[in-house]
């Protein structure tokens, strides 16, 4: 009988670099600035979120032949299987050694969701420590095009230390960091609940991505090589954590910087946005300036109106003249509050929002008004809280002023 052909071994050095990213994943990532709450319980490693040659590695340590790390690239990201019993054209040996040795796929159970009359579905998820997360599908049909775009918007943490006066999340606490499988895995979940690929990623659900940067960085990265989705799809949001834009834009990442501004000057940004007092406004634009030179993409200026907080003309011709400070590289993106429950802020009527576009616009400075999407399901921006109640300000309140311009 023929001898069994012996494992092709990598070269020692890049054996030793995948060896240790692959241990890296059983470590519950460092926690955020500002927050409390316990690590992740990582009792297993996830195999989500690692690349061929890590898996490739994976298989060489575990006594198998490179090309099943191959096979299991293929179970992950293009079969999508959930579960490492359901590896069904890997040797039962190797399965079992992958369980023995503490590996999962990675993936949570769908604890609930929800879809809103417009198609976009909340799914909230259910992690291995028993907390949820919520992430949103929000399916857009191209008519002109005669194709569909399935956004998904990810959360990055358990909740938000930064607590923004209007957000949800931020008024819900904070209790830990998303690992990169946790931010991997709601992309698959809204795609096995649409059955549809997700095309656009936007890190605008709960938490804020800069906390957690190396989890988004890694989750990035899956999407992008794994699950071929364009750079260009992918957008990261962040209300601004000091020196973390700078982080970003060293790695050149061909996506979109969203910054959440909010207001034209320091003294309202810090009202609303406690998190300012540490990051001073002239600072945050040098840093989106920088970041714009840096990889030539230009940023997304997020500015939730607020009534009679930031909506007046003169704030719009303020924002004008805060944003030729930062160059040309710029885009201004209003979003029309979304209600929550707890907070006094009213949602601007439609014709405030109409005459803020036309005083930046008036200053040659290119906006747009976001599309709600979800409202009804709790599911727009701003109101991902853990729980899936209908929000009794939405039921109490039907003739809501503005609805949004598209
Ligand atoms: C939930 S945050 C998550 C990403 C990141 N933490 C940030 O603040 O950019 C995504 C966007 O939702 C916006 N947002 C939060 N609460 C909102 C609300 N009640 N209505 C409308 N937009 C809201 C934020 O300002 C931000 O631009
Ligand atoms: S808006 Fe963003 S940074 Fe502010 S509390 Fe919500 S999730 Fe956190």
């Amino acid at each position: 009988m023929a001898a069994a052909p012996q494992p092709v071994r990598a070269a020692p050095t890049l054996a030793r670099a995948l060896r240790a990213r692959v241990a890296a994943t059983a470590k519950p990532q460092p926690q955020g600035g500002g927050g409390g709450g316990g690590g992740a319980s990582a009792s297993r490693r996830a195999l989500l979120g690692l690349s061929e040659p890590e898996l490739r590695q994976l298989a060489l340590d575990l006594g198998q032949q490179s090309y099943r790390g191959k096979q299991l690239h293929d179970l992950l990201y293009k079969s999508r299987a959930n579960q490492i019993q359901d590896f069904n054209y890997v040797p039962k040996a190797f399965r079992e050694a992958l369980l023995g040795a503490g590996w999962s796929v990675g993936r949570s159970p769908v604890h609930h969701a929800v879809t809103a009359s417009d198609g976009t579905t909340k799914i909230l998820l259910k992690l291995e420590d028993k907390r949820l997360i919520e992430t949103v599908g929000i399916p857009v049909d191209d008519d002109n095009k005669g194709s569909s775009r399935l956004t998904a918007c990810v959360s990055s943490q358990v909740g938000c230390p930064l607590r923004c006066s209007f957000c949800a999340t931020g008024k819900g606490g904070f209790a830990r960091n998303l690992r990169p499988h946790e931010i991997v895995e709601q992309v698959l979940a809204i795609e096995e609940v649409f059955k549809h690929r997700v095309t656009n990623v936007v890190f605008m659900g709960m938490g804020e991505p800069m906390l957690n940067l190396n989890s988004v960085l890694e989750a990035h990265r899956c999407f992008n090589k794994e699950l071929k989705i364009g750079q260009r799809m992918m957008t990261i949001s962040t209300v601004g954590v000091p020196n973390t834009i700078k982080m970003l834009a060293s790695h050149k990442l061909q996506s979109t910087l969203a910054v959440s501004l909010h207001a034209p000057n320091q003294k309202l940004r810090e009202m609303i946005v406690p998190s300012a007092k540490s990051y001073p406004l002239w600072a945050l634009m040098d840093d989106c300036k920088n970041y714009f030179l840096e990889t030539g993409r230009r940023v997304s200026f997020e500015y939730t109106l607020l009534a009679g907080i930031n909506d007046e003309k003169e704030q719009a011709e303020e924002l004008a003249q805060l944003l030729h400070t930062c160059g040309g590289g710029y885009h201004v993106n209003l979003i029309p509050y979304n209600p929550i429950e707890g907070s006094e802020y009213k949602r601007p009527y439609r014709k405030v929002v109409q005459a803020f576009v036309d005083a930046l616009e008036a200053r040659k400075i290119t906006v747009s008004v976001r599309q709600t999407r979800g409202l009804d399901a709790n599911a727009a921006c701003g109101q991902l809280r853990n729980e899936f109640q209908k929000n009794p300000l939405l039921e109490s309140s039907p003739s809501e002023p503005s609805l949004v311009p598209t």
